[in-house]
């Protein structure tokens, strides 16, 4: 058994970036930027007006003064004059500032009569005026790697740059293995449950930013699972849920063996989780995860979500972690690193955490309830309620 800061290294290993693709703005948001985004002009590309009103001189900004309105600039029609002494334009906001002038009195501190604009009492001291290039100029650049938000599609757009150099989507290739299960929707025999873990890790899969393909469930027999297996190829990455463990119907291990798996390792010291699998199968990588379907989606969060990222171009590594005060006193911990499922709630310095009594790794009603993973470390003394842990947040992408 390996430890999980170990596992994670060898599934991080494993995971190398799956090349890029150039898309449009308008399909960018949440892709993962690769190569930086540059500025192919100024923005503003002149010095510009941030109010409606009027541009005149700053020596003549001076409560009381008569000036003559001699013409009319509109975002996006430059005024070609320039303004004189006693003089003023109308502007509006967004429209180039005329020659001559370097500063804007907002209407509402003008009077005006035809021609004429009186300045009022109070002019303030902005000149509501936004320099040329005061967001980005002409070569500035956005930094790669990085997830696009939405801000980031805006800021490309404005930089004049239409397509965008991206990751390619990682393709995972989901398998889930077991006579016991059918389809949701399907009629179950007695004896049987529905498969849910491909359903769940497909979700978060596509969350990240990844596309996963649900095979047909592999049968616990090999003729089964290698006629699956044949359905993966291609993909980048495939995932195997269930049939990794030590019993005789568990078969993954045997029949990725004989297709040529590289293993990485096999066991990780952790709860849930414990008979986790990774290595390279041909052009793929392969990653076991254990049937349970706590175990599955935990070691989806913690595994199969770094690697995806790092398939993706992004920097990589454990999930990040928060602190919190623990809710109850626990016992200590053995040897295997625990990631207990886990209530969270507001706190007086830190928010509380409390992890839910049952910690049996079928249960997808507490997993669904739980809002973080309290990480349990190797041989963790007997802890006190009120002292600091740390845990792992859940579905804040959600
Ligand atoms: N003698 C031992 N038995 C077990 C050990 C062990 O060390 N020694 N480890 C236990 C642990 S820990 C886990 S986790 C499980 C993992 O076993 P497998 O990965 O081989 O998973 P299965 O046996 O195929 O299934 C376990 C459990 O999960 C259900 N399952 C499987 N796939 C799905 C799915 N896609 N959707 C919903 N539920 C699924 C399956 O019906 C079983 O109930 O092994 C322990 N045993
Ligand atoms: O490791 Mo198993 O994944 O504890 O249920």
């Amino acid at each position: 058994m390996i430890s999980v800061e170990d596992a994670l290294a060898a599934c991080l290993d494993l995971a190398a970036p799956v090349g890029s693709e150039r898309v449009a703005l308008t399909d960018a948001g949440g892709r993962v930027l690769v190569a930086p985004v540059t500025a192919t002009r100024d923005q503003p590309p002149f010095s510009a007006s941030a109010m409606d009103g009027y541009a005149l001189r700053d020596v003549e900004a001076i409560p009381g003064r008569r000036l003559k309105v001699v013409g009319e600039a509109p975002a996006g029609r430059h005024w070609s004059g320039t303004i004189g002494p006693g003089e003023a334009l109308r502007i509006f906001t967004g429209a180039p500032l005329p020659d001559g002038t370097d500063r804007v009195v907002i209407q509402e501190d003008v009077s005006r009569e035809g021609d004429r604009i009186t300045l009022g009492r109070d002019l303030g001291s902005g000149h509501n005026v936004r320099p040329s290039g005061a967001d980005f100029v002409a070569g500035d650049t956005m930094s790669a790697p990085r997830r696009l938000s939405p801000a980031d599609v805006a800021l490309a757009a404005s930089m004049n740059v239409p397509l965008l150099e991206v990751s390619r989507r990682p393709t995972v290739a989901l398998i889930a293995t077991g006579d016991e299960l059918v389809t949701p929707g399907e009629s179950p025999r007695p004896d049987q449950i529905i498969a849910s873990n491909t359903y769940g890790l497909k979700a978060r899969i596509e969350a990240e930013g990844a596309e996963a393909r649900l095979l047909p469930i592999a049968r616990d027999n090999r003729e089964s699972l290698e006629q699956v297996f044949d359905l993966a190829a291609g993909a980048d990455l495939i995932v195997t849920v269930g049939g990794a463990s030590v019993g005789d119907h568990d078969l993954v291990g045997d029949v990725a063996a004989s297709r040529g798996l590289d293993r990485a390792f096999y066991k990780v010291a952790m709860r849930p989780g414990k008979p986790l699998m990774a290595g390279r199968l041909g052009d793929a990588v392969l990653l076991g995860l254990p049937g349970n379907p706590v175990s599955a989606m935990v070691c989806g969060e913690l595994f199969l979500i770094p690697m995806l990222q790092a398939m993706m171009g992004l920097p990589a590594g454990a999930r990040p972690r928060l602190r919190a005060r623990l809710g109850v006193e626990l016992p200590a911990n053995g040897p295997r690193e625990h990631y207990m499922r886990a209530e969270i709630s507001a706190g007086e310095d830190l928010p509380i955490i409390t992890p839910y009594g049952s910690q049996d790794s079928s249960l997808l009603t507490v997993l669904s309830g739980a809002s973080g993973l309290l990480v349990r470390p190797v041989d963790a003394p007997r802890t006190q309620a009120g002292e600091m842990v740390e845990y792992v947040p859940l579905h804040q992408m959600f």
